[in-house]
């Protein structure tokens, strides 16, 4: 099974947990594409729920296929958030932002009543930290902000810690859907994902980070040998649709 298979896998797994009526918040990322697909399949096939994207591009994506959209603020509750992660650590921790979506996708997560990771084998981890945290900073001041983050990150780390500006494609600072940037940390470990999540909440400049501590309930994982569902307290089983409720 390719990585692509197994994202897909989860995502389909994924999309029989929106049941009629639903609200449903719809995350962001080449998996989570995958999962607004199998709605959209559903959609067509008569399933009705009402949807908030976390996302742009999630949003195209999901009025594109004909799904009932709504705001956040238009729904402040939600039922069940699905999404994507850079990286899925040990309690579900989360990496996320490796797309820039991850302000709206903590707005939206932090709203719903219970959140839903999908994810390829490759996502699990031992420890947080191999893929680069997202930091999003104001644009206004970023570089007075980027040494604060470095100052913090490298008392954290005991060492400096690479920090950069994300670019987007014309080498411009990549523009998230909020107007911000993003700053992406090379940690390599992040032994206390809640206590770095802390830290970082506490800096001037920084709107958000991409550590997702205490969110998800539970994960969807494509395997070669299948979905496998994982649980907070890291229960891992076969998935069945049926026990992710
Ligand atoms: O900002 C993007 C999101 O946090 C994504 O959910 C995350 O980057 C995972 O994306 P993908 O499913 O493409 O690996």
């Amino acid at each position: 099974m390719s990585g692509n298979d197994e994202k897909r896998a989860a995502a389909e797994k994924a999309a029989l947990l929106v049941e009629p009526g639903m609200k449903v918040g719809l995350g962001t990322g080449s998996t989570a594409a995958l999962l607004v697909d199998a709605l959209g399949r559903r959609w067509t096939e008569g399933l009705r729920f009402l949807a908030v994207a976390t996302s742009e591009a999630t949003h195209r994506q999901a009025e594109a296929l004909g799904i009932r959209l709504a705001t956040l603020d238009e729904e402040p509750t939600l039922d069940l958030t699905i999404d994507g992660a850079d990286e899925i650590g040990p309690g579900l921790a989360l990496v996320k932002g490796g797309g820039g979506a991850l302000l709206r996708e903590k707005l939206v997560a932090a709203a719903s009543g219970r959140m839903v990771v999908i994810a390829d084998a490759s996502k699990r981890v031992a420890t947080l930290g191999r893929f680069p945290l997202p930091i999003e900073i104001m644009p206004f001041g970023a570089e007075t902000t980027r040494r604060r983050v470095a100052s913090l990150l490298e008392a954290e780390a005991g060492r400096p810690v690479d920090l950069s500006l994300r670019a987007g494609k014309d080498g411009a600072p990549f523009v998230t859907d909020g107007q911000h940037w993003i700053l992406d940390a090379a940690l390599g470990r992040i032994a206390d994902p809640a206590r770095l999540a802390g830290s970082l909440k506490s800096v001037l400049g920084v709107v958000e980070h991409g550590l997702f501590v205490d969110m998800a309930e539970a994960a969807l994982i494509g395997t070669p040998d299948g979905v496998m569902e994982e649980t907070r307290e890291g229960q891992a089983r076969p998935g069945d649709s049926s026990t992710c409720a």
